[in-house]
């Protein structure tokens, strides 16, 4: 006999306010929220947010199907369709056929042999902040490593310098998504678009400038048919191999609007918290130091040493494990669908937390220490999928985890060969869930000069 399918509401659920469901709790700690639903429910958990019929899933397998269904459960959520303001239907917001054309267009570009080009420009854009450095200051290391993975993307996308008026425009509105997101969060629910509050005037009149920057940059190269080697030129030349089309202007900008946003703010704040759990085990800094002087021999670090790298390598799996930039992803089902004997609703919205699944005791063993070694031994591997995901997984998974591996690997190893940053701060330093997981009063941190035989 077939098994029965039960309805989400059969499903054991936290007490819901009468109104707002559980939007109220939900919106005070995110994190611990879905950490106590985890605990405490099935693998299915009913919540209701606002108005909209939501579950929560704490399975990974149930995580892995949802993700692997992208014509079941697709981007159609609220907080999607605000990030669409800013990054448009490019890549990271689009679904259906539009989305695979662009994948199968964009893939090649981030082919692991292209990206290993890139691998110079990123150890001489921190070499040039590493100036701005003096032994003992006090610096805010949020705010520098956003500035540097910036300078980085806008570089390895467009050639264009983080000093210029250009790049300055498209910080600025990328600075101003990040507030209006922000301040969207704190109410709890986000407002329709089309209220001019204040902030959200400014930050569309940023996206404005910025758009014509980029224009202003794509007509530029179209004209010249120059190849400057970044990511702008491969894309304008990409063609669709089924009918020969190229990328129209429209589409390049949401693009690059997605790829400066999605490569930025993410791989920043993966070293924000490195930083941080370094400073806090210093005999984990210690064990880095010393991989550090044996492969590198005081040389700067390049593509090519990330291979001999691997304790730098587990430092930045163990970080993402405890902080994952993007602690939360959602999705929006088009059509009931059955999910292990239980009827997701056709709207519904499903939500997954790597942050949530990463620090899990059934997972992970004394979850909440940082232990890079844990993942000697390809630990990776032997973890069930949807487990550790903090590039995501299935057909979306993110097209720039080289990239950004390659990046944060070679960022570290440069920063690390010259200095020990040390928290300045006795305050307790709070994550903040906005598009990515933040330090919400930024990490003011101590410059140590490090002291080796090869200084
Ligand atoms: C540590 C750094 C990064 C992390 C943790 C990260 C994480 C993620 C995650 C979790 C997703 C999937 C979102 C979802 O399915 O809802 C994603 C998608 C994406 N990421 Fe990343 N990302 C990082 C760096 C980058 C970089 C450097 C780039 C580009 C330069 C990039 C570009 C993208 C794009 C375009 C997508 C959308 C892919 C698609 O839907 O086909 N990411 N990223």
């Amino acid at each position: 006999m077939a098994e029965e399918t039960r309805s989400l509401k059969q499903l054991p659920a936290p007490k819901a306010g009468f109104l707002l469901g559980h939007s109220t709790h939900f919106s005070k700690d995110p994190l611990k929220f879905l950490c106590d639903c985890e605990r405490s429910y099935s693998s299915i958990v009913p919540l209701r947010l606002g108005l909209s019929q939501t579950c929560f899933l704490t399975d990974p397998s149930f995580i892995a199907e949802v993700l692997r269904e992208r014509t079941v459960f697709v981007k159609n959520t609220p907080g999607w369709q605000a990030i669409r303001t800013l990054v448009g239907v490019g890549l990271l917001g689009s679904d259906g056929d539009f989305w695979t054309r662009q994948r199968k267009l964009t893939q090649p570009t981030f082919h692991q042999r292209r990206i290993v080009a890139f691998g110079e420009l990123m150890v001489k854009a921190t070499e040039k902040m590493l100036v701005d450095w003096k032994e003992n200051a006090v610096r805010d290391i949020h705010r520098d490593m956003m500035d540097l993975t910036l300078d980085i993307v806008m570089q390895a996308l467009l050639n264009v310098n983080i000093e210029g008026k250009e790049a300055k425009a498209i910080a600025r509105a990328l600075d101003l998504s990040m507030k209006w997101f922000s301040q969207q969060q704190k109410r709890g629910f986000l407002l329709p678009i089309n209220i001019p509050l204040p902030l959200t005037r400014r930050y569309f009149a940023s996206v404005r400038e910025m758009d014509g920057f980029i224009f202003k940059l794509i007509q530029q190269r179209r004209v010249s048919s120059e190849d400057t080697g970044d990511l702008l030129s491969m894309l304008l030349h990409v063609k669709d191999e089924t009918d020969g089309s190229q990328m129209s202007d429209r589409q390049l900008r949401d693009e690059l609007a997605t790829l400066m946003l999605a490569g930025h703010e993410t791989t920043a704040n993966a070293l924000t918290w490195t930083w941080m759990l370094l400073a806090q085990n210093p005999q984990v800094e210690a064990k880095l130091h010393q991989e550090l002087d044996v492969v590198l021999q005081g040389r700067l670090p390049s593509a090519a040493d990330l291979p001999h790298l691997t304790f730098a390598q587990n430092i930045l799996k163990e970080s993402m494990r405890l902080y994952p930039p993007i602690v939360l992803m959602a999705r929006s089902a088009i059509q009931d669908y059955v999910l292990m004997g239980c009827r997701i609703p056709k709207k519904c919205i499903v939500l997954m937390s790597p942050w949530v699944m990463h620090r899990s005791d059934r997972y992970f063993e004394d979850p909440l220490s940082f232990q890079p070694e844990r993942w000697e031994n390809d630990m990776e591997k032997r973890l069930p999928k949807c487990t550790y995901f903090p590039f995501g997984e299935g057909p979306r998974i993110c097209i720039g985890k080289s990239f950004a591996q390659m990046e944060s690997i070679l960022i570290l190893a440069t920063i690390a060969q010259r200095y020990r940053l040390r928290l300045e701060t006795e305050h307790e330093i709070v994550p903040f869930p906005s598009i990515t997981l933040r330090p919400r009063d930024g990490l003011q941190m101590h410059l140590l000069r490090r002291q080796t035989a090869f200084a």
